[in-house]
């Protein structure tokens, strides 16, 4: 169960982007995707969100090869991609089944554990971007996703409001008990948040390195510990040839 991965592959214009991609997430798990610019981790999550169909290999999400988008599954991109012409509420509820009163009301409980509780009439352009990401976390988890899919949620955020919605994403994890693919290219982050990381070499995208995180947490940002996974992680990371 959970999610597994088998020799994922996927060419565009005759060229191999990523290769033989294989790693699997039991339930509950928070794993990483992580490597240079270009290596291909937002092509492999589009394969495990159905967003893209076109590769080679399974996904298989809780035992079942994946055909497509996946009820099971949520997306979280780097922007928020949130409707201009909708208030917070109205974006977290858009598409939802059920009378008006119910989806307001599941809709009002999202926006809480987002932290927004006071902020449901503000339009997009009246949050900040860390609001408006927290508005779009809260549009995934709407739908009960037992898998959760984040391609660089966090990084077109300032220093200190990214380390706010990691905790954030830490603390719906452990409410909701989701399985979790990050890709990021951000070590602080994936030593932070992950209990695996995959990281992956590129041209074509294979994976390089797997470590597994067995830190308890909370984690402490500075520790000996976390410093020793980035610098196994940085050894492997093919810096030489950027
Ligand atoms: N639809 C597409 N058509 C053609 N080439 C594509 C397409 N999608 C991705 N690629 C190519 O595949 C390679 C991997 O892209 P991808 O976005 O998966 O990398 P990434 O590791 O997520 O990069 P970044 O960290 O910069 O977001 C790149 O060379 C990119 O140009």
């Amino acid at each position: 169960m959970g999610l597994k991965i088998n020799n994922v592959g996927r060419e565009f214009n005759g060229k191999k982007v990523v290769q033989n991609i294989s790693f699997e997430a039991a339930p509950g798990e928070i794993i990483g995707l992580l490597g240079k610019s270009g290596c291909g981790k937002s092509t492999v999550l589009r394969a495990v969100s159905g967003l893209d169909n076109g590769y080679e290999g399974t996904v298989e999400i809780n035992g079942t090869v994946s055909g497509g988008v996946d009820k099971s599954t949520g997306f979280i991109f780097q922007e928020p991609r949130l409707m201009p012409w909708l208030n917070a509420l109205e974006n977290v509820t858009f598409g939802l089944k059920g009378s008006k009163e119910e989806q307001q009301k599941l809709g009002r409980k999202y926006l809480t554990d987002v932290g927004l509780a006071a902020h449901e009439e503000l339009y997009p352009k009246e949050l900040s971007g860390g609001m408006a990401q927290r508005v779009a976390i809260a549009r995934a988890l709407i739908t009960s996703p037992e898998v959760l899919l984040l391609d660089e949620p966090f990084s077109a955020l300032d220093a200190f409001t990214k380390m706010q919605l990691q905790d954030l994403l830490l603390n719906i994890w452990r409410e909701y008990n989701t399985t979790i693919v990050l890709v990021t290219h951000d070590i602080e982050e994936a030593t932070y948040l992950c209990d695996k990381i995959v990281v992956l070499k590129d041209q074509p995208g294979t994976v390089g390195h797997e470590l597994t995180l067995n830190e308890p947490r909370p984690r402490d940002r500075g520790s000996a510990e976390l410093a020793a996974y980035k610098t196994e992680i940085l050894g492997n990371l093919d810096l030489e040839n950027i």
